[in-house]
């Protein structure tokens, strides 16, 4: 397995080990003990898939708050998004900052997100399927969010008027946001 580190301490990029042959390829998508080895708190309790149809659909910015705040194992089963991820912890010396990454179908890179993070991914092709697990169960009560054009994060999207649903519409700025980590 390929591991890339990113800008924030707990976070980073994994390529599992693809096997090709001439019928087509074979990767172990998960593996605890793997998992386990980067000292990743298991266990995941939830997977999700989304689904959307265009470029340009932009999810985000989500997290939900402690105690229900989750780590994301992310990748990209059809097409490709530039995922983004927020540091939201208070006594991180990256709080505030965030980083791009491109997940495609062809690069199987998986993004490992901490607790503490604010997540979010816009696509770059039509019908992009994203598949993730997380270890926390979804918490409504819990479900926060920013909004995705926030001028102090100022993060860079692929696309300038993104397909948002009425949610993300409304999320408020990041220094307006609440969050406790
Ligand atoms: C997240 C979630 C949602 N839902 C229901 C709630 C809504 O009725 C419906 C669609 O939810 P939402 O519009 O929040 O879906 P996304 O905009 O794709 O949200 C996700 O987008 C970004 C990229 C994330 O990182 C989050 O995990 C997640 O918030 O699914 C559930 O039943 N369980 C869940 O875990």
């Amino acid at each position: 397995m390929k591991l890339i580190k990113t800008k924030f301490d707990h976070a980073f990029v994994m390529r599992p080990d693809v096997f090709e042959d001439s019928r087509g390829f074979f990767m172990e998508t998960f593996n605890a003990r793997v998992i386990g080895s980067l000292d990743i708190r298991m266990p995941f309790v939830q997977d999700n898939q989304s689904y959307s149809k265009s470029p340009g659909v932009l999810r985000g910015l989500h997290y939900q708050l402690n105690p229900k705040s989750q780590a994301k194992l992310i990748r990209v089963l059809n097409g490709a998004i530039y995922d983004v991820i927020v540091d939201l912890r208070k006594s991180s010396p990256t709080f505030g900052e965030w980083q791009g990454f491109i997940l495609t179908e062809y690069n199987k890179y998986q993004l490992f997100v901490p607790k503490g993070f604010a997540h979010g991914f816009c696509t770059i092709v039509p019908n992009t399927e994203v598949f993730y697990k997380v270890d926390s169960y979804y918490s409504p009560e819990h479900e926060r969010g920013i909004h995705w054009n926030d001028p102090d994060l100022n993060i860079n999207w692929p696309v300038s008027e993104p397909i948002l649903s009425k949610k993300d519409q409304q999320y408020p700025s990041f220094k307006n946001a609440e969050f406790n980590f």
